[in-house]
């Protein structure tokens, strides 16, 4: 994988290490000189990367103590060059210390950290900094004790403020329960050559930007793609409502709304074209289709009219418990339009037969493959898989999203995006990072209702296209 020697790499990761954890230390403590420093060491390169940021920082002033949990195995490069910078090594973690850096294991790790790992993670992390608050934890490359590949943590492992890591970022600091140990994530650039395409892509602003239509001369209505909505019922008229304004905040040049939620929709959104059905909807792009629907007769009737059209396919929520029995199953295998599923957890438990696993971004991609449709897992880190294996993770999500009818708001913005021409990945991953930029833009007034996330839509996409 590298383009230059080991050693090399080893010092620019070291220098970008060094240079972060100083940075940390200057905008908590008001300066470097005289400041603590603790390393936890491991037997791998991975210590030898903190060994070497330690000598840096040892060098600039730092009083920098190095814990090896394995003396006889520590790299023996970086502990020349930390000894010359007249650091030392200790046999436990001090009582006050400034900054703890975990180079404990990066991407050779397997399993949660071992006992003896663990406890010095503990003790150090509880040490008293200058200030009289916790030590900073940076993370070489990977919070030990986090799987690098899934962000699966099986046992015990580092909590970090920030993760400093080289090359390229590892899948297990974007997503599952590695994401929220990595704490802010500094990229390193080391020059490693990559491989291409990534197994794994974190959408960017840019990305959606470029892929959003945007109307223009041409464009009519009609032209923009036309979304239908058939979601909601007489009990769940709400759902009705806040997908039909996810579908209005998107590109589509008009919605039709098919249901038994049509006087509510007529009176919040005079836009949209109602009527009572599926069948008798009228041409559409792209079906939205299952939040609120109920699980009646009537909903499956619904639900295989639009597993009949001829276009992409959205399914959400009710969609989801109706879809994979009998012949609403055969309805979904015999597609060839594009579907997109948009399952939050106990949702891919129906799709699947078993809830996700710790490797979310694997879960999605097997159901992705089984059914042959495109997942968008939801999640803190929703996770978008194709059936030909290609990967997203959104950045963009926000707890303020935890809270009722948020996602019938998103399948109806997913739903304008198909309409609007967008593959279906795009489509799932644009709608995902606009929705969570509509959270994070209604958490900034006060606690968020999906309401308030329905009515932020409109001004996150304007921001988002800006
Ligand atoms: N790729 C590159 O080009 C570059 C890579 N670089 C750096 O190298 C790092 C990878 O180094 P690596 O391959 O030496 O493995 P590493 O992460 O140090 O772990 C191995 C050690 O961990 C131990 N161990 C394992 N599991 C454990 C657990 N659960 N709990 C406790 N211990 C555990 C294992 O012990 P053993 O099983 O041998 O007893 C072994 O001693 C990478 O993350 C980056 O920092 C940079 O220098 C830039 C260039
Ligand atoms: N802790 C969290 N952090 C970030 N986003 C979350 C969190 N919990 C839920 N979400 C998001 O909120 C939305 C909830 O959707 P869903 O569970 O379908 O709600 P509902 O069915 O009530 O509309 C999803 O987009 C999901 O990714």
């Amino acid at each position: 994988m590298a383009t230059v020697p080991a050693g090399t790499l080893m010092q620019r990761a070291a220098a970008g290490l060094a240079r972060r954890c100083a940075q940390l230390l200057a905008d908590r403590f008001g300066g470097v000189y005289g400041r603590r420093v603790l390393l936890l060491i491991g037997a791998g390169s991975n210590g030898g990367d903190a060994l070497f940021a330690g000598a840096r920082l040892a060098a600039r002033g730092v009083v920098v103590r190095a814990l090896l949990l394995d003396p006889g195995r520590a790299h023996a490069e970086g502990l020349a060059a930390l000894r010359a910078a007249g650091a030392i090594t200790v046999d436990s973690a001090p009582a006050a210390v400034d900054l703890v850096m975990d180079g404990v294991v990066g991407i050779g790790g397997r399993g949660g950290l071992r006992p003896a790992a663990a406890s010095v993670v503990s003790a150090a992390a509880t040490a008293n900094a200058s200030d009289g608050g916790r030590p900073i934890m940076v993370a070489v490359d990977v919070p030990s004790g986090v799987d690098p590949d899934t962000g699966e943590v099986p046992g015990e492992a580092v909590t970090a403020d920030v993760t400093v890591t080289f090359g390229c970022l590892k899948p297990g600091l974007v997503v599952g329960a590695g994401a929220v140990r990595a704490g802010l994530v500094d990229l390193v650039d080391i020059g490693l050559s990559l491989p291409e395409p990534p197994v794994l892509r974190i959408a960017a602003q840019a990305d959606v930007r470029g892929w959003w239509p945007v109307a223009g001369r041409d464009s009519d209505k009609y032209r923009r793609g036309v979304v239908g909505v058939a979601t909601g019922s007489s009990t769940y008229p709400g759902a009705a409502v806040l997908s039909v304004a996810g579908a209005s905040a998107g590109p589509a040049g008009m919605v039709r709304y098919a249901g038994s939620a049509a006087d509510y929709i007529r009176q919040r959104h005079p836009s949209a074209v109602v009527t009572g059905s599926v069948t008798g909807a009228g041409r559409v792009q792209a079906w939205v289709c299952g939040s609120g629907l109920g699980t009646d007769e009537r909903a499956i009737g619904e639900l295989r009219a639009v597993l009949a059209a001829p276009v992409p396919v959205c399914l959400d929520a009710d969609a989801l418990g109706l879809v994979m029995h009998g012949p609403v199953r055969e309805r979904l295998a015999q597609r060839s339009a594009p579907t997109v599923v948009t399952p939050h957890d106990r949702e891919f438990a129906r799709l699947a037969g078993a809830p996700p696993g710790a490797d979310r971004v694997a879960s999605a991609l097997g159901l992705a493959a089984q059914l042959n449709v495109t997942v968008l897992l939801k999640g803190d880190r929703t996770v978008v898989a194709s059936p030909d294996g290609e990967v997203w993770v959104n950045p963009t999500g926000t707890a303020a999203l935890a809270s009722g009818g948020t996602g019938d708001v998103l399948a109806g913005l997913l739903g304008s995006l198909l309409a609007g021409g967008l593959s279906a990945v795009r489509a799932a991953v644009a709608a995902a990072y606009a929705h969570g930029m509509a959270g994070r833009a209604a958490a900034e007034d006060g606690p968020v209702t999906s309401a308030d996330v329905a009515a932020a839509l409109r001004s996150s996409v304007g921001v988002l296209l800006a």
